[in-house]
């Protein structure tokens, strides 16, 4: 185990159960141009089964758009004191329950048709019906991090396409990654532990990457990880999770 001043007493590591989302009207989201995607979008395994990443999924003018604009929101800093169960996190987030965003991110941007094509689509641990309304967007400056954690499945109703509401599981976590090393964001890597443990010899890190889109199953066979401390710059990130009909 790697001595780290945050290792926690004994015990299962807690999880990341988000708050609810307070519900207000969604923001003017920026729209994506120039139109996606701009590149063919190739899934990329990082962890059989487990973590898989499409690299330049937003373009990098995009993910600079998009920053500029979430800059504006009312971001909130979250206590560093979690509630009993939940895994420390220090960051700036707004959260919002926005269907409209959601399906935008699923079917305007190529990650509907990569997603469920045939060498993908057995991943996912069931039939595919977008993505969780519930969004997240991350902000961490120099000293913010989110804790060792495991994230948990949770019942959702999914708004499709055409309008109706769908019951729905989600099963891997999804993170859209809007800085990196090259907009000056240093550290911020997730660091995922396939032995239940933080351990630096076995320790999978991802680096951050402009525009990279990241996703790991979650619910029981979710691997340990963290978004290690940022040490300069700022990692703005956008989350959501894929959801199955349920
Ligand atoms: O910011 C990161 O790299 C990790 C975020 C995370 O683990 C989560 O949203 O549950
Ligand atoms: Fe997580």
């Amino acid at each position: 185990m790697a001595k780290d001043k945050r290792s926690k007493a004994p015990g299962p590591p807690p999880s990341a159960t988000p708050a609810k989302p307070v519900t207000t009207t969604p923001p003017s989201w920026p729209p994506f141009k120039p139109s996606l995607p701009v590149v063919d979008l190739t899934l990329e395994s990082l962890v059989e089964d487990k973590v898989v990443v499409l690299r330049s999924f937003f373009p990098r003018s995009l993910c600079r758009d998009y920053v500029a604009f979430l800059r504006a929101l009312p971001l909130t800093t979250t206590p560093g004191k979690p509630k009993r169960g939940e895994a420390v996190r220090v960051n700036d987030r707004f959260q919002i329950d926005d269907a409209r965003f959601a399906n935008r991110l699923w079917a305007e941007t190529g990650l509907k048709e990569v997603l469920l094509s045939e060498e993908a689509a057995h991943l996912w641990g069931g039939e595919v019906v977008g993505l969780n309304p519930n969004i997240r967007i991350y902000r961490y400056s120099p000293g913010q991090f989110f804790d060792a954690h495991y994230d948990d499945s949770n019942n959702v109703t999914v708004t499709t396409e055409t309008g109706s509401q769908v019951s729905a599981r989600t099963t891997w976590t999804l993170l859209l990654y809007l800085t990196s090393s090259a907009d000056g964001c240093i550290g911020g890597e997730t660091v995922f532990y396939p032995h239940d443990r933080r351990s630096a010899k076995e320790e999978i890190a991802v680096s951050l990457e402009t525009g990279m889109l990241l996703l790991h199953k979650h619910g029981r066979d979710c691997m340990l990880h963290e978004g290690r401390e940022v040490t300069a710059g700022e990692k703005w990130v956008i989350r959501t999770d894929l959801c199955i009909k349920w």
